[in-house]
C-alpha cells in the first residue's frame, strides 16, 4: 500500500461499514478506514465466508452479530482501526485480519470515556512507551503495513518528539488530526501544527482536519506540506466530495448509500445512524424524513422509505 498523494476516508464508528466505504472509493477515496473495532470486541469474533453476499465477515462466536465485513473489491484499499492498550491483544486481532485488509491502523486520538478508561484512544498518546510495545510488536510478526492516527498534544514540541518516536517503530504512515484532546468538533483543526510534524518526518503523514470541498485537499496539502489527506465530516455529509468534477446533490448520495447497505446488508444501526447524521447536516430530525428514519426497524422499511422497495426484492430475491 502507498501513502503518497492519497484523499482517505477517515474511520469513523458506525458509519465506516462496507457500503460506506464503497461509496466514498466509487467517489474517488484511494484508501477507506473502516470504524474503529476494539481488540477485545475482534477477539470473539469468528472469521466465516459469505458465500450469499460474497463477503469476508467477522462475526461474534455464539450470534449473527457481525462486527467487521468487508469484501474482495475493496481489499487493496481497507484499512482495518482498532482500539487496543495491548500489544498481544493488538497483534492476535490484526492476525484475524490482517490477509483480508490493505493496512492495520491503531487509533490513539479517540478522547471519548469509553477509550480513555480502557486505556484506549487518546490515553496512549501519554504512554510512548506502550505505543513503541504495540507498533514496534506488529511490525515485527506483520506484512501488512500498520500506521497509527494520533491527535496534537498540548505543545507543538511534545506533538513533534512523540510523532519522531512513532517513525522510529517502522509505521508506515502516522495520520495526524489537527485537534487536542480538549478540543471539541467545531474548534478549528490546526493546520500549522500538523505542518510542524510532516516538516520533523521522512515517512508520509496524512493530515486531517476540516477538509469539507475538493478544493480544500489542496490547500490543506499546500498550509501543511503532507502528502495525503483525510477526510472524516466532509465525507460522512457528502461522500462525493472525492469528486475532481464537484459534490453531487446529497439527495442522490444518499439514495446510492441505501441501495449499497441494502446490496451488503448492512447493519441497521448503522445505516440509520449515517443516514441520521446526514439528515441533521441538510435538515432536522423533526421532520418528517428523520422521523421515519429514527422509527425505522428493518432495511426493507429503509427501502420503501427512500422508493427502493423493488431494488430491495430483487436483491434479496437473487441471494443465493
Ligand atoms: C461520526 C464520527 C465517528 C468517528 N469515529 C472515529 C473512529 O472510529 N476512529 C478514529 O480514529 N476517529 C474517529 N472519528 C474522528 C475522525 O476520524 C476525524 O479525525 C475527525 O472527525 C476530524 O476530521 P474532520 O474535521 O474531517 O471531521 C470520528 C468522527 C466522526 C464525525
Amino acid at each position: 500500500m502507498e501513502y503518497e498523494n492519497k484523499h482517505v476516508l477517515a474511520p469513523m464508528v458506525r458509519v465506516g461499514t462496507l457500503p460506506f466505504r464503497l461509496l466514498a472509493a466509487e467517489y474517488g477515496a484511494d484508501i477507506t478506514y473502516g470504524e474503529e473495532i476494539i481488540d477485545h470486541k475482534m477477539l470473539k469474533c469468528e472469521r466465516k465466508i459469505n458465500e450469499s453476499l460474497g463477503t469476508t465477515d467477522f462475526v461474534e462466536k455464539g450470534t449473527e452479530a457481525v462486527v467487521f465485513r468487508t469484501c474482495a473489491e475493496e481489499r487493496s484499499r481497507v484499512v482495518f482501526q482498532m482500539g487496543t492498550s495491548d500489544a498481544v491483544r493488538a497483534l492476535t486481532t490484526a492476525q484475524m485480519v490482517c490477509q483480508d485488509v490493505a493496512a492495520v491502523d491503531i487509533n490513539m486520538g479517540c478522547p471519548k470515556s469509553f477509550s480513555i478508561s480502557g486505556g484506549m484512544g487518546a490515553a496512549l498518546l501519554s504512554k510512548p512507551e506502550l505505543i513503541h510495545d504495540i507498533l514496534t510488536t506488529l511490525k515485527r510478526n506483520l506484512h501488512t503495513p500498520v500506521t497509527c492516527k494520533i491527535r496534537l498534544l498540548k505543545s507543538p514540541q511534545g506533538t513533534v518528539e512523540l510523532a519522531r518516536q512513532i517513525e522510529k517503530t517502522g509505521v508506515s504512515a502516522l495520520a495526524v488530526h489537527g485537534r487536542k484532546v480538549a478540543d471539541r468538533p467545531r474548534d478549528p483543526a490546526k493546520w500549522d501544527e500538523i505542518a510542524d510534524v510532516v516538516a520533523a518526518l521522512s515517512i508520509p503523514v496524512i493530515a486531517n482536519g476540516d477538509v469539507f470541498e475538493y478544493d480544500d485537499f489542496q490547500r490543506i496539502k499546500c498550509v501543511t506540506g503532507a502528502t495525503s489527506v483525510m477526510v472524516a465530516r466532509g465525507a460522512l455529509w457528502n461522500a462525493s466530495m472525492f469528486c475532481a468534477k464537484g459534490k453531487q446533490p446529497w439527495e442522490d448520495v444518499k439514495r446510492e448509500y441505501i441501495r449499497k447497505c441494502i446490496l451488503w446488508d448492512n447493519d441497521l444501526k448503522s445505516t440509520k445512524q449515517t443516514l441520521k447524521e446526514m439528515i441533521m447536516h441538510y435538515s432536522c430530525l423533526e421532520y418528517p424524513e428523520g422521523k421515519a428514519v429514527t422509527k425505522s426497524e428493518t432495511l426493507a422499511d429503509l427501502a420503501d422509505l427512500y422508493g427502493e422497495k423493488t431494488y430491495y426484492q430483487f436483491v434479496t430475491k437473487n441471494r443465493l
